[in-house]
């Protein structure tokens, strides 16, 4: 694939206390655009939240775990997973919410983004639609104080106000580079690991004993259409014996359509769209101690 001379590409963290709004800001900027990328985390060290493709450019979001907790944040230093991802990315994005006046836990975070001096650093005013104008004027002038920012963008996420300028005045910052990942990459087998993580996860949850180890999740398919605001996902959900299958179906259906519904609040931010979700449960006997069965079930 060719791209303009111009063409930029590079990795962007989003930093600010819990509950800013930068998962819905990363969500909306990746589910925006035509190629998603999954959260698998690449390493342990990076974890690749969303890749979102521009005409002009290409922002890799990549997320910061240590971040979003306080007390880590509060601690003597920012954990090395931290410290090394903040390191590597081209660019800072420091969220603070319109509806919240600036408190200590911004001021430390700006404070910490001096250790990391190779990324340019943005001011994004998150939630306007939760502020009154005077509200957002008077973050824009609290925030711009802060520091020497490369630009301070207001947006909401949720009312998808400046989602494009947000990702214009982020790309305008990374190097000139060709793209990082082909724009037809859709991922898949990324996204399909992903997705059958948060099946798994949800079909452990409130399981005891024996059963977390006997279940294995395959995706037989993700059918996801342009011209339709709907992902199909079939996956297949594998126990070792018939009884673990009556635990995981539950009473008339019940607690697998549970199932269905936790890993769906999941993979939807993950996809960007709305999910069709068929699980089908499966015995596998004795997988775990069969190399062949194994090997299909993805170990
Ligand atoms: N009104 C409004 N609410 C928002 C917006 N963006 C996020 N929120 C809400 O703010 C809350 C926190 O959003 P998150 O995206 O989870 O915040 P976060 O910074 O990723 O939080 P952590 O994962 O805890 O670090 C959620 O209830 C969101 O719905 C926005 O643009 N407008």
């Amino acid at each position: 694939m060719t791209t303009s001379p111009d063409y930029r590409a590079g990795f962007v963290s989003f930093v600010g206390r819990p509950n800013v709004g930068k998962s819905t800001l990363t969500n909306a900027l990746v589910g925006e655009k035509v190629a998603i990328t999954s959260s698998k985390p690449q390493t342990t060290r990076r974890a690749i939240r969303g890749i979102v493709h521009h005409a002009n450019g290409q922002l890799v979001l990549v997320d910061t775990p240590g971040m979003h907790r306080p007390r880590t944040l509060l601690g003597e230093r920012l954990n090395s997973v931290v410290q090394d991802t903040l390191g590597e990315v081209d660019v800072i994005g420091f969220c603070v919410p319109a509806d919240e006046k600036l408190g200590p836990g911004d001021r430390f975070i700006n404070e910490q983004l001096d250790s990391f001096p190779r990324a340019k650093k943005v001011a994004i005013v998150t939630k306007i639609d939760a502020a009154s104008k005077a509200a957002v004027a008077e973050q824009l002038l609290a925030v711009s104080s802060l520091r020497d920012w490369e630009a301070i963008v207001p947006l909401s996420a949720v009312s998808r106000i400046q989602l494009d300028t947000v990702a214009s005045e982020l790309i305008k910052l990374l190097p000139v580079s060709p793209q990082l990942y082909p724009s037809e990459q859709v991922t898949e087998e990324l996204l399909e690991d992903r997705v059958s993580e948060f099946i798994r996860e949800a079909a452990l949850e409130g399981v005891q004993d024996e059963l977390p180890h006997s279940l294995a999740v395959t995706i037989d398919d993700i059918v996801e259409r342009d011209d339709r605001e709907l992902v199909e996902v079939y996956a297949n959900l594998f126990v070792e014996r018939d009884s673990q299958k009556g635990i995981i179906i539950g009473h008339k259906g019940q607690r697998l359509r549970e199932v269905g519904e936790r890993a769906r609040a999941q993979i939807e931010p993950l996809v960007g769209k709305q999910v069709f979700l068929s699980i089908r449960v499966k015995v596998a006997k004795d997988w775990q101690r069969d190399p062949k069965q194994l090997g299909r079930l993805g170990f």
